[in-house]
């Protein structure tokens, strides 16, 4: 699918407050299509919030933002998002086949036979490209996490989104199945130029996708690429102490300041020793 060439996001002079407490001003960012954003910070400095801004879920307190060429609002089918990952429960009895159709909601369908069989086969095409054909008859509740999370994949990416929205997909996967997920998102923003915006705790998963990284701290922020953003002198100014960045193996290690970051040491343990 050919994409249009403006930014897929367009965020400008963007302000988020609730009461006295701001969560980000003064922001401006475009994505471009297929650029791979990876969203940072710690808890509460409000990345889930900007997502439900983008969603149309809660406005913003001053500046613009269009997704897809459009103001956020309604059901808009040139968005494909993937929630925080939270196990279903265990007695839905939803298959997989209906979990990923239910991608195609706000997408105009035949309701003749062609349009069904349309529908079927778009539906089998979703499922295959997450490898998840094996259980897609079974119901959702009792399929392990990983396998949850590639439905929720197969569910995002059906309507081909021309933005993505993951919200910490990879939160309660384990290493291999993060890789999966994560390599299932990256093939498809290069396939089919889709732009990515990826909250996260941790980058080190999708290091070698991530174009630039947003990174929100205290109603602060900076916009670079990970080599930017993530070192020594950037990130001890936003968190306005010391903060030492390690870079071993290919990761990113971030020390120091661990009260505010605390939440990462479990992640960085975990990857040090696979
Ligand atoms: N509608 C709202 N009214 C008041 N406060 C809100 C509202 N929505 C979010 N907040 C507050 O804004 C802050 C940012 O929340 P948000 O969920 O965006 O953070 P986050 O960076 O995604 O955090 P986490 O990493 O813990 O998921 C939180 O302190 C939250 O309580």
């Amino acid at each position: 699918m050919t994409r249009p060439t403006r930014p897929a996001v367009e965020i400008s002079g963007a302000r988020l407050s609730f009461g006295e407490r701001t969560l980000w001003s003064g922001l401006d960012l475009q994505v471009r299509p297929g650029e791979f954003l990876a969203v940072l910070g710690p808890n509460g400095s409000g990345k889930t919030s900007l997502l439900r801004v983008l969603l149309g879920q809660q406005g913003l307190s001053a500046g613009t933002v269009r997704v897809a060429g459009h103001a956020p609002g309604g059901s808009n089918p040139n968005i494909g998002y993937i929630p925080q990952q939270r196990a279903l429960e265990e007695g839905l009895t939803l298959r997989g086949t209906d979990l990923v159709g239910l991608g195609l909601d706000g997408h105009r369908w035949g309701t003749g036979l062609f349009g069904l069989s349309k529908r079927r086969r778009r539906i089998a095409d979703a499922l295959e490209a997450v490898g998840a054909e094996s259980y897609a008859n079974s119901p959702v509740g009792r399929l392990s996490g990983g396998e949850q999370q590639r439905l929720r994949v197969a569910q995002a990416l059906i309507g081909d989104p021309e933005v993505l929205l993951c919200d910490e997909p990879l939160l309660s996967l384990d290493l291999a199945h993060q890789r999966v997920v994560s390599g299932l998102i990256d093939a498809r923003r290069r396939a089919a130029d889709t732009a990515v915006l990826f909250v996260t705790h941790e980058i080190n998963p999708i290091l070698s996708y991530v174009d630039r990284v947003l990174y929100l701290v205290n109603g602060e922020f900076r916009i670079g690429t990970p080599d930017e953003v993530m070192s020594s002198a950037t990130l001890s100014e936003l968190y306005r102490t010391h903060v030492e960045v390690l870079r071993v193996g290919g990761q990113i290690h971030v020390a120091g300041a661990q009260s505010a970051l605390c939440e990462d040491e479990s992640h960085h343990l975990t990857d040090q020793v696979s």
